[in-house]
């Protein structure tokens, strides 16, 4: 099996490279398959058969990442930057003209003060956000391509997950999607139970992430995305908000990753002196532009060739970030002595063979660059980065990602729709709703009421659903984006899978409500018709939530979406002819059938009169019939006049229905080409 892993030259999933010095057991495992053991060491034995640990260490070959000459310049509306330009765009350049290389096995930081372009680099390596880059990236041999995502990870400064799930939870849905159906279930459980004791979170592991500590969720950030064994991270300020020995066991984590062959590329802020220097190649940007690129050892003696002299026992990481953190002219000249003093790979050659002939004082400290020619670009590993399996797009299939993405919602909405709260609100409104209304007598005075109580079940679980819809989107966007960025799943099979596993949940507490009352109020004592009010009920709360889900996902922002709900809530509410009678024609004609209260309203209304109900007059206020026969008695349909209300209720149902079916069709199309409008790199 070891010889196996060797042959393919591919680096070895934790489970083996954890036991480096130490042979890992092969074992015959229960069901003949085949299992290794994890060594000594671990607090619990993690299991994976050896086609699994086989499949996973392929997935990681060692990846040298260079880049030359990556600029990235972008066009910032001119209003943004000065009020009284008259230009409509000006230039930036966030990158300018930068160069490296760094190699399997390494851990480079990336310093730089505020807004110099630590960021707008990672994203550019890993792929992201390319608009205005240009410049040449290769990963080995090859350009960035689209099934190259999963060979590289990208660690958010921002550690975005669905807080109310476990740790472990986490990482098995992601393992689940992000691993190939070619690993079985168990492996990939086993490739999580792997990642949890090699970031240190067993102690953690059953809590749900928004009580572990910021340290922890780090670590979880981390693993997420080192369960599909990248060969390349990307992390974004991955110590920002820690203490300092959660920032050291941090780092030592990734020191343990790129013993392992990975390639490491991390911004970082005010690293700890010892932290410093344990990185293997500092990039220190200024504006956009390199002004040291070399070992962390070497910044202070090449800043001193310049005048630059740290005072004695000072944090190196800190002198050079105040130096670069000085006036403009300082500045000014780090970035032109970097670019006196730069070095290529091809002229570093010559410079050792010529050492005698003085080039710059500061060039010995600093890595050459590469040139962009083929012969920088080394190829450690001789594989097809996207080959063969790997250049699926998806990991597993479009059904396989719904049926995941449905459970994560179905437990995700469960724990947010079944509170103690919100079924103390569903009864309580129902019993206080039942006791309003209480068993209403069939009698003409009571039409106008039993109308009110159809208006009151038509409004007001629609109007709670609608904005609890505004921001489901805002709230999971994050999320998402960065699951969708790393190549895990489908928007369609995310939607899909959303929209059936929370339409049932979101319809249990109106369902209960209704039940209680509607027979405290003794609507109508048929059951069938009950049955038939509880369905458009519930098809108007549906098409409340794909219009909340259509503005949340139309309006990115959300006091623009709450904002445009209102004003549509109550325009609807409006035209929909529920406090006016008579609307001004031009406007009546047609605006009043743009309202979906209307529709679930007046089907509910015919409804409610159906069957062979007989009422009894009382004073003929309201039914023609009774007008001079306040003993007689009345039927539904009498009463219906008074609404006066052409209705069929199957038109109204098919209408509702269409209305459901563009609302959703309409989120997801917003959600899909509708972009981040705050233009962020
Ligand atoms: N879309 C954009 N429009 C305008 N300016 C932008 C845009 N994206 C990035 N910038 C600017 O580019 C510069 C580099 O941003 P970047 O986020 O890469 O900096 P950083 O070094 O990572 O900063 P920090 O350490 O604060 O995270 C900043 O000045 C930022 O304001």
């Amino acid at each position: 099996m070891v010889e196996t892993l060797h042959r393919t030259n591919q680096i070895a999933p934790a489970i083996i490279d954890m036991s480096a010095g130490k042979n890992p057991t092969l074992n015959k495992g229960i069901d003949n398959s085949h299992i290794i053991e994890m060594p000594e060491g671990s607090r619990r034995k993690s299991r994976m058969s050896v086609d699994g640990a086989r499949i996973i260490a392929a997935l990681s070959p060692r990846i040298t990442v260079t880049f030359h000459n990556v600029s990235k310049v972008i066009n910032v509306p001119a209003k943004m930057i000065d009020p009284s330009s008259k230009e409509r765009y000006i230039q930036r350049t966030l990158l300018d003209k930068v160069s490296g290389q760094i190699h399997p096995g390494q851990i480079v930081a990336l310093m730089g003060p505020s807004g110099s372009g630590k960021t707008t680099l990672l994203n550019t390596l890993a792929g992201r956000a390319l608009n205005g880059v240009t410049g040449d990236i290769w990963f080995n041999k090859q350009r960035h391509e689209k099934g190259m995502k999963r060979k590289l990870a990208y660690v958010l400064q921002q550690d975005l997950f669905f807080e109310s799930l476990t740790v472990k939870q986490q990482l098995t849905y992601t393992a689940l999607l992000r691993l190939s159906n070619h690993l079985s279930k168990t492996d990939k459980i086993a490739r999580v139970e792997q990642i949890i004791d090699q970031l240190r979170i067993r102690k953690c592991a059953n809590t749900p992430i928004m009580l572990i500590s910021g340290g922890e969720k780090k670590r979880v950030n981390i693993g997420t995305e080192l369960l599909s064994n990248p060969s390349v991270i990307f992390l974004d300020e991955p110590t920002s908000g820690l203490d300092s020995t959660s920032a050291v066991a941090l780092i030592d984590v990734l020191r343990e990753l790129s013993n392992q062959g990975k390639t490491i590329i991390t911004s970082i802020h005010q690293p700890s002196s010892q932290m410093f220097q344990s990185f293997d190649q500092l990039i220190l940007l200024a504006d956009g532009k390199t002004i040291f690129m070399g070992k962390p050892s070497d910044a202070l003696p090449y800043f001193a060739t310049m005048g630059y002299q740290s005072p004695p026992q000072y944090n190196p990481a800190d002198y050079v970030m105040d130096l670069v953190n000085q006036d403009v002219n300082v500045r000014e000249n780090l970035k032109e002595a970097y670019l006196r003093n730069r070095i290529t790979v091809n002229e570093n050659k010559s410079i050792s063979q010529f050492k005698d002939q003085n080039p710059p004082e500061g060039r010995k400290y600093l890595t050459a660059e590469p040139s962009g020619n083929e012969s920088d670009l080394t190829n450690p590993d001789n594989v097809n980065l996207i080959s063969g399996k790997d250049s699926n797009r998806w990991p597993i299939g479009f059904f396989s990602q719904m049926l995941i993405l449905f459970s994560r919602s179905f437990r995700l909405t469960g724990k947010t729709q079944f509170t103690f709260l919100n079924f103390v609100q569903a009864l309580s409104l129902a019993v206080i709703s039942g006791l309003c209304w209480l068993q209403m007598d069939f009698v003409e005075s009571t039409i106008p009421d039993r109308s009110s109580f159809i208006f009151f079940i038509m409004t007001f679980w629609p109007f709670q659903t609608l904005m609890m819809g505004i921001l489901s989107f805002p709230f999971e966007r994050g999320v998402i984006e960065k699951e969708r960025a790393s190549g895990s799943y489908r928007l369609s099979a995310y939607f899909i899978g959303k929209s059936l596993a929370e339409a049932p949940l979101k319809l249990v507490l109106p369902t209960l409500f209704l039940i209680i009352a509607y027979w405290m109020a003794r609507i109508n004592n048929n059951f069938a018709i009950f049955l038939a009010i509880v369905v458009f009920q519930l098809l108007s709360i549906l098409v409340a939530e794909s219009f909340g889900l259509f503005l949340g996902a139309t309006l990115r922002n959300l006091h623009h979406a709450i904002t445009a709900a209102t004003v549509s809530l109550i325009s609807l509410m409006l035209i929909g002819g529920f406090f006016i009678q008579h609307l001004p024609h031009w406007l009546g004609v047609w605006a009043k059938w743009l309202s979906f209260f209307k529709y679930a309203y007046s089907a509910c209304l015919r409804l409610q009169f159906m069957g062979p109900q007989i009422y009894r007059c009382v004073d003929g206020s309201y039914v023609d019939i009774c007008k001079n026969n306040i003993n007689g008695t009345f039927t539904g349909d009498d009463a219906l006049r008074f609404f006066d209300s052409g209705i069929d209720i199957q038109y109204n149902f098919l209408v509702l229905f269409g209305m459901f079916i563009v609302f959703r069709i309409g989120a997801y199309f917003s959600l899909r080409f509708i972009k981040n409008n705050t233009g962020r790199t």
